[in-house]
């Protein structure tokens, strides 16, 4: 029986846990709540995220104690916002993941230090890349809860691993495939968070489906010239694992990003837009670390100059995509 870490308590964590457990393996499952810990010990239910969802206690370990669920496991899989990770893996000892395999489910970079998931683990535990991994895919955990026809990719250098860990999540309604572009699928996920929410403002300010469908034409081509600028390779982004996910989370009405645009949109302040959310819009950190990141390579990047304008400059939604509308063809 393989034995897995999960790392986080949210959404994803929750429709992670469902898949692999029901698929046989042993999930030892941390949350930072210890009366959320406790509420799914009794009740099989875990009470803030996709409560419907009933879990085999004789699969699924819920604790609080990271240290425990992590020394027990062969794989981590990592499904805290990217916001909260340092927080997270800091409390854990370097040498503590030598021997595992690391499983990123993240679609964020860690703030301030403006990198990805992976290269953060890798450079903080001092791991190579080949022990690490990205569970990436158009793929809401609402849907997965719903047991809906979902297909996810998995990113790593390691053929080996890709392959082993899409062997524990295939089932009835997940297909799972294995692909080597570790950095493009994580920059890729974390840049299609900053477009849906681009498009959730759009929405919001009462803009259609019409230029919805020119702003995602155009976001395809800011991710590709600022993919191939980072880490150039010939890759076909209309896969699933960049296209795919792109439209998914633009279009989807369970999308966090594109939910929190629309309530920017529609005149919402960031910080009561977060707390009416109750759960994370990746693509408001994502913004400021892409931002940032291209002020070395000065890529054209009309969209995200766009989002990081009105969300950290507080310059007027209305004013920027009307910036943006005459930048598009
Ligand atoms: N939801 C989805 O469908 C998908 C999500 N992802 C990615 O998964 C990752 C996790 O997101 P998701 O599961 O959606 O998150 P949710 O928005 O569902 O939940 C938020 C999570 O953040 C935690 N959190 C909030 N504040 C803190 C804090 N200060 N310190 C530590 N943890 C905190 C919450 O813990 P608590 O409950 O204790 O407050 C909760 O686990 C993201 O990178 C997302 O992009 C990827 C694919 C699909
Ligand atoms: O990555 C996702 C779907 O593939 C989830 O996107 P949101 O965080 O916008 O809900």
């Amino acid at each position: 029986m393989e034995k897995i870490a999960m790392i986080g308590g949210g959404s994803w964590a929750t429709a992670l846990a469902k898949i692999l457990s029901e698929n046989g393996a042993r999930v030892g499952w941390w949350m930072r709540s210890k009366d959320d810990v406790q509420h799914l010990q009794r009740t099989r239910h875990n009470r803030r995220y996709l409560s419907s969802v009933a879990f085999d206690l004789t699969r699924i370990f819920p604790s609080s104690d990271l240290d425990a669920v992590v020394k027990e496991a062969d794989w981590l899989v990592l499904a805290v916002p990217a916001a909260f990770v340092k927080d997270v893996l800091d409390k854990l000892d370097r040498d503590t993941l030598r021997h595992k395999r690391i499983i990123t489910a993240i679609k964020g970079m860690i703030p301030g230090k403006n990198i990805l998931v992976t290269d953060y683990v890798a450079e903080r535990f001092r791991l190579p890349h080949a022990q690490l991994g990205v569970v990436a895919g158009p793929c809401h955990a609402e849907e997965v809860a719903l047991e809906k026809q979902s297909y996810l990719t998995i990113g790593s250098p390691s053929p080996e691993l890709a392959e082993d860990f899409c062997r524990l999540l295939r089932n009835r309604y997940v297909k799972a495939h294995p692909m080597d572009d570790l950095d493009g699928i994580e920059y890729c996920a974390v840049m299609k968070n900053i477009i849906a929410l681009t498009s959730g403002i759009a929405h919001g300010l009462g803009y259609g489906d019409n230029f919805q469908a020119v702003l995602v034409s155009n976001a395809v081509q800011e991710m590709r010239r600022f993919v191939h600028a980072l880490n150039p390779q010939p890759r076909d982004l209309s896969a699933s694992a960049y296209l795919g996910d792109l439209l998914v989370t633009a279009y989807s009405q369970f999308s966090r990003n594109r939910t929190f645009g629309n309530m920017i949109g529609r005149g919402y302040s960031v910080k009561s837009a977060q707390m009416e959310m109750n759960m994370v819009a990746e693509g408001y950190y994502a913004v400021k670390s892409i931002h940032e990141l291209n002020k070395k390579l000065l890529v054209p990047m009309p969209i995200t100059s766009a989002a990081y304008h009105i969300l950290y400059e507080k310059i007027s939604p209305a004013v920027e995509i009307e910036l943006l509308k005459e930048k598009f063809k």
